[in-house]
């Protein structure tokens, strides 16, 4: 990358562990809690200062790149991917969790250029863990080589999803009967640890097989869809497509096998893109 589209993971090594002390001092305080689009979608005063202070450190070294955040989006910015070099950052990913002191919640930067990640970094705070990959390099955690399972057979799979924040009929009864299509498949089991990001890095370290999803955001994802990649697993669109970090729908796997046979046991409900502001399909474009 060159010096003027391109940024280094050192330097925001450094500064998501630095903002990570904003959020650990923070966990076991007393939080006042706003919702946003839904009762289950919570916003502190954390995650917006964490947000601003990570694009102030970053702007002010990179003065020409573009930012995607997730408070910045909620407070009325407009949501655009272009070429141009941008940074996707979720400040909390797990603001629940960490409304609740539950201990899974990460910081999560996608840096892209041509709307492609060059890299990603998922730092999960309480764990102390940093997942990192740059495209073509590999992924690691803390520093160590990380490999997705390889598993093929969605029969010996541990699944992991997000019950996530829509509440209306039908993306709960959606929701609820994924998952049982996939006990009933059977799999071995199905986990939901609050974080999509985290969430995610379990399948590049091989803890987990596979993440599905539909609904999350491109700052939820971004990230850690490359660490996966990175690692050797795959990642894909629900309907069995290209991954788009757009479309809210997400399959992360071990093998292009486990990837299809989700896509192919999974139902989809509407969910607007990110870059659309009025779909018409009745869903939220921001939740
Ligand atoms: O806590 P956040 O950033 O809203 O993200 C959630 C999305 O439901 C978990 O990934
Ligand atoms: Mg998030
Ligand atoms: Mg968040």
């Amino acid at each position: 990358m060159s010096r003027t589209s391109g940024a280094h993971t050192p330097d925001t090594h450094l500064c998501v562990l630095l903002q990570s002390e904003v959020v650990l001092s923070a966990f076991q305080q007393h939080k006042e809690v706003k919702l946003k689009s839904s009762p289950a979608d919570l916003v502190t005063e954390t995650d917006q200062r964490v947000e601003k202070i990570l694009i102030s450190a970053i702007r002010n070294r990179y003065p020409q790149h573009r930012f995607i955040g997730e408070e910045s989006v909620a407070a009325g910015e407009h949501l655009e991917l272009t070429d141009s070099p941008t940074w996707i950052i979720d400040p909390i990913d797990g603001t629940v969790n960490f409304v609740h002191r539950f201990p899974f919640v990460a910081i999560s930067i996608a840096f892209t250029v041509n709307r492609q990640t060059q890299f990603g970094i998922v730092y999960s705070c309480v764990e102390d863990k940093l997942f990192y990959a740059q495209r073509g390099g590999g992924a690691f955690l803390n520093g160590e080589p990380l490999h997705a399972s390889g598993q093929q057979d969605i029969s010996r799979c541990v699944v992991v999803t997000e019950i996530g924040a829509e509440r209306d009929d039908v993306a709960l009864s959606t929701m609820t009967s994924n998952i049982r299509r996939l006990l009933q498949l059977p799999v071995h089991g199905v986990r939901a640890l609050g974080t999509a990001a985290v969430d995610m890095c379990q399948v590049a370290t091989g803890g987990a097989d596979a993440y599905y999803h539909i609904g999350m955001h491109c700052w939820d994802i971004a990230a850690s869809a490359i660490i996966v990649q990175e690692a050797g697993g795959v990642v894909m669109d629900t309907d069995g497509s290209e991954f788009d970090m757009m479309s809210r729908r997400v399959i992360a796997a071990s093998s292009a096998a486990v990837a299809d046979r989700i896509a192919q046991v999974i139902q989809a409900f509407p969910c607007c893109r990110d870059d659309e502001d009025n779909c018409g399909c009745g869903a939220t474009g921001v939740n």
